[in-house]
């Protein structure tokens, strides 16, 4: 069936009711591709480059059934067109209901200071069987930890020494966070000292509850002082015209890059406020912006945006006003860095009307920092401001098994196919780099009887979130994505990454490509990623290298001329040369051996890692984690 983009797109549900609609029945289990070792998956690797076979469809599509794929369901346009036809704002009875209306908590104003619990909510909210927990290898997350600080960090070894408010912890509770890791460790007590923090940590070591939980946590006590006046929920009714509502004035500001991630973070704060007044609202483009005024309109405390669609509302000062900010967290920071962004996000900082007052703190947060960004990023900081840094700026860890294939071009679907097949089912994203290609391997994996979906810019909204929706369900358990995607899509049991292109260099390098392995494995999960490698592909290989010694992974023969010739993986970027003076000392991958060297003892001098005199910044100490 042709989308009406013009693909055969086949995301295999048309769900439009919010990620917790328990309705929807997954049609991978879950918990079965836990079932299945990391080993057992790169141990199949071996099989996967075997002679091409054509293979008719039904034979392919029983084929894909006996080796436990679930079945392929198409998406129905024409469902979809009748359900969204007219409704524009998506406020129609048939239309869509989008991530941005997804429940939250409600705040009567006759509660007290804690609000009472809501079961049906609660449930939605922590309970469901796709929240991801922390895995066995979470220490592998434990790395040496740099702090630059006006005033020392004294880092908290469990929630309960963070000196948060109770629903604070309680909410933590109900998350399953058992004990902080280290960024958050370190962030906590940071966050809680009011100064703005550039913070950097790998993949899937929870850096969003990192910002969220100080920053909702020193709002809880105080929030019926700051927060701007709202209807009272109990009375509040929606459909009608004439009664009052809000201006959105949010207290917080969180900025990132994609939709996606900015539904996921608002997934986090919707917990995280939990039986609070804090209300979080999210905006992003290509929903209808009615409904998400709305929600600004019955009250916004939290508000996670995308810059387009926050610009919008920022030049409807009847809608949105920026003024009471006391935190701004800027989300994949080094992406928002870049020169895409920049006009959007130097409005953003301007803040239009914002809150100029001395206690505004910025915070920026990436798992990657290259040199140009960590250098743009001291422009918006304050003088004293807090770094934090765990292991290197931009490194992996451990807990992703990285293969890299090399495969000839015209070999590339075939060695994809031979690849799914060679492994148990497993919930799998395959990286594309451009739309086309995204489309056509989704379409090839879909005939041949494989639950493939796909993302790209290109897809309406509503497609979008279908396929995130089915993706995370199980429904269908193979993604096919752009480097869109790459950035802070979190889904629990993905086990395996696919770059069927690798990243080029001038289009995210090896920053993306940690991003993307970084899918998988995520807060003590093991996962596997396998890259398919062809001749175009050289601009990339020593970082690569580099970053699979870092990392303790096999080098391949092919890449073996690209291994240093001292042994030693230092990144040349890992260094801020174009400062006066001299760097301090170049630091080598972050191994054992480091960790051993790591120190509590505060440093002073030379240049730091982030481009500023160490002096500027006072103590300056690694710690082992
Ligand atoms: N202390 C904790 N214990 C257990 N799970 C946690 C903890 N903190 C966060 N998580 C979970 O870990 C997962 C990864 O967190 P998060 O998405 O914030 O990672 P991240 O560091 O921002 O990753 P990325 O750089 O890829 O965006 C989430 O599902 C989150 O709910």
């Amino acid at each position: 069936m042709d989308s009406p983009t013009g693909v055969n797109a086949n995301v295999s549900t048309l769900m439009h009711s919010g990620d917790e609609d328990m309705s929807f029945t997954p049609l991978l289990d879950l918990e079965s591709s836990n079932a299945y070792a990391t080993s057992d998956l790169h141990d199949a690797l071996e099989d996967a480059t075997g002679p091409a076979i054509m293979i008719d469809k039904a034979a392919a599509t029983t084929k894909a059934r006996e080796a436990g794929w679930a079945p392929t369901s198409a998406y129905d346009y024409d469902t979809y067109n009748a359900s969204t036809k007219g409704d524009k704002d998506g406020l129609g009875e048939v239309g869509p209901a989008w991530a941005s209306t997804a429940a939250k908590y409600e705040w009567k104003e006759e509660y007290g200071d804690v609000g009472p619990a809501v079961p049906a909510l609660e449930a939605q909210l922590f309970n469901h069987e796709f929240v991801m927990r922390a895995g066995s290898a979470i220490k592998a997350l434990e790395f040496t930890v740099t702090v630059e600080s006006p005033n020392a960090i004294c880092p908290v070894r469990e929630f309960d020494d963070a000196a948060l408010h109770p629903i604070m912890r309680e909410n933590i509770r109900l998350c399953g966070y058992e004990h902080p890791t280290a960024i958050q460790a370190y962030c906590l007590p940071a966050i809680l000292q009011g100064v703005d923090v550039i913070a950097c940590a790998q993949t899937g070591s929870g850096k969003t509850a990192a910002y969220l939980i100080p920053v909702i946590s020193k709002l809880l006590g105080k929030v019926k002082k700051l927060a701007a006046w709202r209807p009272n929920a109990a009375t509040f009714n929606p459909d009608d015209p004439n009664q009052q509502r809000a201006r959105g004035e949010p207290l917080v500001l969180v900025v990132c890059p994609s939709r996606e991630l900015a539904m996921q973070i608002f997934d986090e704060a919707r917990r995280l406020c939990y039986r609070s007044m804090l209300r979080p609202c999210v905006a992003y483009g290509g929903a209808p912006s009615k409904q998400q005024r709305l929600e600004l309109q019955t009250g916004c405390d939290v508000l996670i945006a995308t810059p387009g669609r926050l610009c919008d509302f920022m030049d409807q000062p009847g809608i949105l006003s920026l003024k009471r900010v006391k935190y701004t967290v800027i989300d994949e920071a080094d992406e928002m860095l870049q020169d895409d962004w920049d006009e959007g996000l130097k409005k953003i900082m301007a803040g239009g009307d914002a809150n100029e007052d001395a206690d505004h703190v910025l915070m920026m947060f990436s798992a990657t920092f290259p040199k140009e960004a960590r250098e743009l990023a001291r422009q918006y900081m304050s003088n004293e401001h807090i770094r934090i840094r765990v292991g290197r700026a931009g490194s992996a860890h451990e807990n992703v098994t990285q293969k890299v294939i090399f495969v000839k071009p015209e070999m590339k679907r075939k060695c994809l196919y031979d690849l799914l097949f060679s492994m148990p089912p497993a919930r799998t994203i395959i990286f594309v780099n451009n739309k086309k290609t995204a489309d056509e391997v989704d379409d090839h994996l879909f005939n041949l009887g494989l639950p493939s979906t796909s993302i790209h810019a290109d897809r309406t909204q509503a497609e979008r979130e279908d396929a995130i929706r089915a993706f995370r369900t199980g429904a269908a358990p193979i993604l096919v994505a752009t480097g869109v995607s790459a950035r802070g899509l979190d889904v629990k049991n993905v086990m395996h990454v696919i770059n069927y292109d690798l990243p080029s260099s001038v289009h995210g390098g090896i920053e993306e490509y940690v991003h993307r392995i970084g899918r998988t494995a995520r807060i003590g999960n093991a996962g596997l990623a396998t890259s398919f490698y062809t001749e175009r592909n050289e601009d990339i290989a020593n970082n690569l290298v580099k970053l699979l010694m870092e990392t303790g992974q096999e080098i391949p023969d092919f890449l073996q001329d690209r291994v240093p010739e001292d042994g030693k993986a230092i990144f040349d970027d890992d260094t801020d040369s174009e400062e006066e003076g001299k760097a301090d000392s170049k630091e080598s991958v972050a191994g054992d051996d480091e960790k051993a060297a790591g120190t509590d003892t505060p440093t002073t001098g030379g240049v730091d890692l982030w481009g500023a005199p160490a002096a500027a910044v006072g103590l300056k100490y690694d710690k082992t984690w």
